[in-house]
């Protein structure tokens, strides 16, 4: 069976990960969280007190960082690791959310994990979830999805997933966080965030988790079966997924 590249970008906080995360475990292929490479980045600038205007301190920085994922068996997911430590409860934390887009507007940062995730994804059966991968990671990707959802139900979803782990947060704050990044990532010079021409829109405001999962993998039994049969067109910026 032949093997294709699934890329969801989108919107802070609008099922991203959560879509591309179920969809992988479905299509038994591998699942690579670009926004935890960058979150694990700004984890270790903020550790080591690093700047980043300082041209130093980033070339330092991207000297040492490591990042892995590994498959954590009792979570059924991949974890992200940074120098061989598993920072993945950390870097979903509000502090690492407020930092993050300045880090990944760095054009040097940008360059080095897109590098990182061409390497992972080039043997393709990947799904892989961020700002940039339909447009700069993997332009070529068979599918390509461009997820969003109304901000306030945004907010109130990442609210309650905060709470779930103990982490009080106001709504406005979140709000704010959210627009704070939509606006740094959709303005960024270096890859910003928006949707490739041949990506499908995806609103997922009022649906369920399953039914964006089923959605996404019935386009990609699509496009692996168009695979099989050789090349065909793919989606135009006109088409909403599921029409
Ligand atoms: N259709 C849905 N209905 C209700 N909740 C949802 C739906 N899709 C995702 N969620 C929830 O919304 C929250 C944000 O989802 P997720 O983390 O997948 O978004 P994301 O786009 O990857 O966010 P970010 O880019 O900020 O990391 C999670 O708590 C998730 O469980
Ligand atoms: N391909 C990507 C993925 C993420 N970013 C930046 O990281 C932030 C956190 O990403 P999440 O998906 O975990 O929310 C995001 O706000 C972007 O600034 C990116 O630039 N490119």
């Amino acid at each position: 069976m032949p093997k294709i590249i699934v890329a969801l970008d989108g919107f802070s906080s609008c099922g991203k990960s959560t879509t591309a995360k179920l969809v992988a475990r479905q299509l038994h292929y591998a699942y690579i969280d670009t926004g935890a490479m960058y979150r694990a980045v700004t984890l270790y600038f903020y550790n080591h007190h690093l700047s980043l205007t300082n041209p130093r301190d980033v070339e330092k920085a991207l000297r040492e960082i490591q990042i892995t994922f590994r498959y954590q068996p009792e979570t059924a997911t991949n974890e992200t690791y940074l120098n061989g430590l598993n920072v993945e409860n950390e870097i979903r934390k509000m502090y690492i959310s407020e930092r993050v887009s300045e880090v990944s507007a760095v054009v040097e940062v940008r360059q080095a994990m897109v590098a990182q995730q061409q390497r992972m994804g080039r043997s393709k059966g990947v799904v892989l979830d961020g700002r940039d991968v339909g447009t700069v990671v993997f332009p070529e990707a068979e599918l390509k999805i461009f997820m969003t959802a109304d901000p306030l139900i945004r907010a109130r979803r990442r609210q309650d997933e905060l709470l779930a782990k103990g982490e009080l947060v106001g709504l406005e704050e979140i709000m704010q966080n959210l627009q704070k990044r939509d606006y740094i990532d959709t303005h960024r010079t270096e890859g910003p965030l928006r949707q490739a021409e041949d990506a499908l829109l995806l609103d997922n405001s009022f649906m369920t988790v399953d039914e964006q999962v089923e959605m996404v993998v019935r386009l990609a039994d699509e496009r692996i079966g168009r695979a099989l049969r050789g090349s065909g067109p793919r989606g135009t910026s006109t088409e909403q997924a599921g029409t």
